[in-house]
């Protein structure tokens, strides 16, 4: 990984995916041999050995399990969610009936150097030498203009998905967050600015992986830790979801059918005074599939300040506005919460 400034060398090539469709071979710039070492790590382990907790949240112990999940892996699945499986899987579709359009096609909704919507390659991107095999589609609030664009006659079905998950999302972030931060007793003015509201983030990424020629020398989403609060993730019945573990490297979260991988994010780990650490995380390719997950990210209010709960005797993290920490995640990226320690 590379330190340099983001804005400093943020290009077309950072935006614009590879052509998948007329991809010939494995190109170069797609391959990370700096990733062996730990590729090799990863088949020392049994990965059907799955150590992140599935979670029933209709379980009466579900908090509790929540809770333990959280302080100890910052990362766990759930089940009986309460989001409808026809939902779940038009979500799917529709996102591969997108990333099914051409290259041209998906190019006219192209991401803008400073937009933060619309089609392209990961952010994170021009922190790394390497390219990602990614394409992407970022989503904030309504998808409507891209979507007219994309389809003049046929966008209706696409927003109206979207939109309904993104409702479902919220509510189901609302229910983990008022479990997460209940044992750790905050106030209920913390617990608002945490919680979905007519002025939080919430941000939808489409994430497409397609198949791959060569996926042991390839990256589908590089190494880094999610910026906002909390993160759910459908990795859509395809693995391809790794966390980083202390002394075990590189560990598969399976998926599983029907159920949705939560995270925790920089500024929770920052709210909880680094007790629910923030999961490293990447995703990786396959020869066989076209992958794809769809991942929610929902944060505070851009405007408002984040710091380490009142609860917390001793702040381990200076206190700074939200809009801050993540313009210094833009700049730093895996050194921005080193940044704000106190
Ligand atoms: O595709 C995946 O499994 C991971 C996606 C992810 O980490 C992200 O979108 O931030
Ligand atoms: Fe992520």
């Amino acid at each position: 990984m590379t330190t340099f400034s983001k804005n400093d060398l943020l290009t077309d090539d950072h935006i614009t995916p590879i052509d998948f469709e007329s991809i010939d071979g494995f190109p170069e710039s797609h391959s990370w041999p700096q990733f062996d070492e730990s590729l090799n790590k990863i088949q020392t382990h049994d990965l059907k050995d799955s150590l992140i907790p599935v979670i029933d949240l209709a379980s009466p112990n579900a908090k509790t399990l929540i809770s333990q999940a959280c302080g100890t892996w910052g990362v766990f699945q759930v089940v009986n969610h309460g989001v409808p499986f026809e939902l779940v899987k038009k979500v799917e579709s529709e996102s591969r009936r997108l990333f099914a359009l051409t290259t041209q096609e998906k190019c006219k909704v192209l991401r803008s150097v400073d937009g933060a919507t619309g089609y392209g390659s990961p952010k994170l991107s021009p922190f790394f030498d390497k390219r990602m095999w990614h394409e992407g589609f970022t989503i904030m609030g309504s998808c409507v203009d891209d979507a007219k664009v994309l389809w003049p006659h046929e966008y209706q079905r696409f927003c109206d998905t979207m939109d309904a998950y993104q409702n479902q999302m919220k509510q189901l972030i609302h229910n983990l967050l008022l479990m997460i931060l209940e044992p750790l007793d905050v106030t209920q003015e913390e617990m608002n600015w945490a919680i979905p509201a007519h002025d939080s983030q919430s941000v939808l990424q489409l994430n497409s992986y397609p198949s791959c020629p060569n996926p042991s020398q390839a990256v589908g989403l590089a190494s880094h830790t999610d910026s906002l609060l909390l993160t759910i993730l459908n990795q859509c019945g395809i693995d391809g979801l790794e966390i980083f573990v202390e002394g075990l490297g590189w560990r598969r979260v399976q998926s599983v059918e029907g159920a949705f991988v939560v995270n925790v994010g920089d500024l929770l780990h920052i709210f909880s005074n680094a007790r629910f650490p923030a999961v490293t995380h990447r995703a990786m390719v396959n020869q066989s599939e076209h992958r794809i997950s769809v991942a929610y990210f929902h944060g505070p209010p851009a405007e408002s300040r984040v710091a380490p709960s009142s609860k917390f005797q001793k702040p381990g993290f200076k206190s700074l506005p939200v809009k801050e920490y993540l313009s210094l995640k833009y700049k730093h990226f895996f050194e921005a919460l080193s940044l704000v320690r106190t």
